[in-house]
């Protein structure tokens, strides 16, 4: 099997190589690339601190398949199950509800000690970490509001949990010595037709600037904010509308953060990528697939994720860009969600770097559309499957759907016994 895939790999690299792409150097590249994997795949987006509470925000997590995490623990070993057969050294992005604690702690009295043992762990298997406040699932938002919360004594609350949030972020960067990112995403809005909406907005902007004061060190912790259309009981109205944010994150130097499923059904981020790289100091991706209702289906090959990925590598923007995950799905095998998604995202991005986009993009500039389209849709069947599957072999990962395998065993042996 390794000599096979070697000798594809030798001949797919002469094909690229005629095209002035050297395959090594991609493969080298890649390497380079981390995803932030989301913990919150791995038991349903309960997380420990109130595991009675049900999952509110707006979002929703239907299937029951078995094996879900129950505890830190067994969330961390998921997902070192899952970084075995992902290719690349990746980052894990928590939510503030999965701290690690027996104390009763209360959201806006966390503290970085409550994740000490996520960033043992991060350390020993050279993760980094990205983090979230997390702004749903709590009786004070179960009226829908938080940051942008008539009361000011609820809007209190929840800007004191987000400034907690952002010094457990910055002590996550200086701890790992990378950068954490911590995106605030709140549920807030209405499901019916509001009579004022630039009330909420006002209050949602004035929390911000409160919850933002406190100078944290850019290269330990970068501030990421997620706007949404609408949700399940905010059909109507979201106070953090892509609009707000977009104002918000350049004019207060914040990273903007696009999640795919959070536009209008026919509206696509890859679009936007171009043009917030002008103006925002940078761009937090949560990649997920929107389907009619729910924005989180598990990531495929689709044209749109290939699309992300085209425009991350045409535009150079890998740099200024961070690609987090955000899908749930509890109706299959858990373990399994995050590696196709995860190996989903990472072959996008090598499928879009064996692009020849030099010729491309020469042939778009002299006008010559014909030599444009002929050469995208010839490469589309250009074989990347053997590059891939050579570089999985050379990162020690399962190569093709032999993970599957592997994952299967791990649900006998593990994650059935729970
Ligand atoms: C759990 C996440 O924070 C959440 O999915 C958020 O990022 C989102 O996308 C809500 O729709
Ligand atoms: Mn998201």
């Amino acid at each position: 099997m390794q000599d096979q895939i070697q000798r594809n790999y030798e001949e797919a690299k002469k094909q690229y190589a005629e095209h002035g792409i050297d395959t090594d150097k991609v493969l080298e590249e890649l390497a380079n690339i981390k995803v932030s994997v989301h913990c919150w795949q791995g038991d349903d987006v309960r997380g420990f601190l109130n595991r009675d509470q049900e999952l509110t925000g707006g979002i929703s997590v239907t299937g029951n398949y078995p094996g879900a995490a129950r505890t830190p623990d067994e969330l961390r070993q998921d997902m070192e199950k899952a970084f075995s057969l992902i290719p690349g050294k990746h980052k894990v992005n928590l939510h503030a509800i999965y701290a690690d604690t027996d104390e009763k702690v209360e959201l806006d009295e966390l503290e970085p000690k409550h994740f000490q043992s996520w960033v043992d762990w991060a350390k020993e298997q050279g993760l980094g970490l990205d983090f979230n406040p997390t702004c749903f699932s709590h009786e004070k938002s179960e009226d829908g509001f938080t940051l942008s919360h008539p009361d000011p004594a609820i809007r209190q609350f929840w800007i004191d949990h987000c400034k907690a949030a952002r010094r457990i972020g910055a002590f996550f960067g200086e701890q790992l010595g990378q950068t954490c990112i911590t995106n605030v995403w709140i549920p807030d809005g209405f499901k019916d037709h509001p009579v004022d909406r630039l009330a909420p907005r006002q209050r949602l902007k004035d929390a911000l600037d409160e919850v933002f004061a406190e100078e944290l060190n850019p290269a330990h912790n970068l501030d990421a904010v997620e706007s949404k259309l609408f949700g399940i009981g905010s059909e109507a109205y979201v106070v953090g509308s892509h609009e707000f944010y977009m104002g918000y994150g350049i004019a207060n130097n914040k990273l903007i953060c696009l999640d795919a499923g959070h536009f209008h059904p026919t509206e696509v981020i890859s679009n936007k990528l171009s043009s917030l790289a002008l103006f925002s100091p940078g761009i937090l991706l949560h990649v997920s697939r929107p389907m009619r209702w729910d924005s989180d289906h598990v990531v495929i090959m689709d044209d749109e994720l290939l699309e992300i990925a085209r425009e991350l590598v045409r535009g150079n923007l890998l740099e200024k860009a961070y690609i987090g995950l955000d899908f749930f799905d509890a109706s299959i095998n858990r373990v399994a969600a995050w590696v196709i998604g995860t190996r989903n995202t990472i072959k996008a991005l090598l499928r879009a770097m064996l692009e020849p986009i030099d010729k491309l993009r020469q042939a778009e500039l002299e006008g010559d559309y014909t030599t444009r389209l002929a050469l995208t849709e010839e490469f589309k069947t250009y074989p990347f499957g053997a590059v891939w599957d050579y570089y999985c072999v050379k990162m020690g990962v399962p190569v093709r759907e032999t993970w599957l395998d592997e994952v299967k065993k791990y649900e006998q042996d593990v994650l059935l016994k729970r």
